[in-house]
């Protein structure tokens, strides 16, 4: 070892040191809070996207803000298991986008809970066997998930964040030799988010070649099984199965994302810079749409989301999901509230959450 790289490494090592004293120090100060709470929820999305927003604009660099959230992500998940153990439901199985989804936003110091449904995420925390859960409601290319959609109309449960995920997907087999590969699986969205490639790079793999799978990642243990098989997955599920990587990023739109909502019994306090998630419908009658976004254009509050779905009350009634900017205790958003709830058949806000 020459001297320079002692020296340095000298130094890291009085860095570590520090490092741990305060690291220490900041999980003594999460037990007193989580003390302070006195049972109430231990998680604070608002402070926690405080917290990281505040970091991201302190940072001197070189590390990207990016890695500085992860970072700090990883610390407060690490704090808060020292006030309160978490139990997070997600669409299963383990290897998911929804699985990194719920790790991205909660950290990896919690139990996550591979569901088989998005129905059973739902169950798993209105019945309290997971204190959140992690659900898909839109992808940049396919569009809304509407079983999330229907199921957020009936829950009781609040929306409490939302986490964007941009998705990557790769073709995953046992091996490297494509010539050998006769099937792919995948689930029918990955299918159509890598519908291009696919025809451009394994033209002779078209029809019954392409295997539907219920997820993913289930398409990844396939793959594993079958020499001659292919997988369409993300790089977890990948990992899970200890697949061979054969193309990385192999979706059409680069930027293709899906956005994930974090579902669970709390009203989340203003961060700072919110969303807040409505839905509601009208009297099916001429111009009823427009006196109801009304309202919001009044008062000034951005609409951000506009989705439509059918009631099922009725035959053409439908019922329309809002994203707003702002928290339902803003003063502008609170009285714009109050003429929707005049004006609406029905109205629910699904929660208020810092934006992702
Ligand atoms: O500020 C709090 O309420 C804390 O519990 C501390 C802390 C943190 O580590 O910074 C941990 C968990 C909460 O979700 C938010 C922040």
């Amino acid at each position: 070892m020459t001297g320079q790289l002692k020296q340095l490494r000298d130094k890291i090592d009085v860095i570590d040191s520090e490092l741990l004293r305060l690291m220490s120090a900041r999980a003594a100060l999460a037990r007193e809070i989580g003390q302070i709470k006195n049972g109430m929820a231990a998680y604070r999305p608002e402070r926690e996207a405080q917290v990281l927003a505040r970091l991201r604009e302190l940072n001197p660099g070189p590390l990207a803000n990016e890695h500085i959230v992860r970072l700090f992500t990883e610390i407060m998940s690490l704090c808060r298991s020292m006030e309160e153990p978490l139990t997070v439901a997600y669409l299963g199985p383990q290897g998911t986008f929804s699985e990194e989804a719920a790790l991205k936003r909660f950290g990896g110091v919690v139990t996550t809970l591979a569901c088989s449904s998005i129905d059973d995420v739902f169950r798993k925390v209105e019945s309290g066997k997971a204190g959140y859960g992690v659900v898909p409601v839109e992808n940049s290319t396919e569009g809304a998930v509407g079983r999330t959609l229907d199921l957020l109309l009936q829950t009781t449960l609040k929306v409490c964040g939302e986490v964007a995920l941009p998705i990557h997907q790769l073709l995953l087999a046992r091996h490297s030799d494509l010539t050998r590969i006769k099937k792919i699986y995948s689930h029918p969205q990955s299918f159509s988010q890598c519908h291009e490639w696919l025809n451009a790079n394994l033209p002779h793999l078209k029809g019954a070649a392409r295997i539907n799978a219920a997820s993913n990642a289930d398409a990844a243990r396939l793959a594993a099984e079958d020499e001659d098989a292919a997988a369409v997955a993300g790089k977890k599920a990948g990992e899970v199965f200890r697949l061979t990587v054969c193309a990385e990023n192999i979706e059409d739109d680069p930027n293709n994302t899906t956005r994930f909502l974090v579902i669970g019994l709390q009203e989340v306090a203003p961060s700072g810079k919110d969303k807040t998630s409505l839905v509601m419908s009208v009297k099916n009658r001429p111009g009823a749409i427009h006196e109801l976004l009304a309202p919001l254009a009044d008062h000034g509050v951005s609409m951000s989301r506009l989705e439509s779905r059918p009631s099922r009350a009725g035959l053409w009634e439908y019922v329309f999901f809002v994203d707003i900017e702002g928290h339902q205790q803003d003063t502008k958003i609170a009285k714009a509230l109050q003429e929707l709830r005049e004006k609406a058949a029905f109205l629910k806000v699904l929660g208020s959450y810092p934006a992702g």
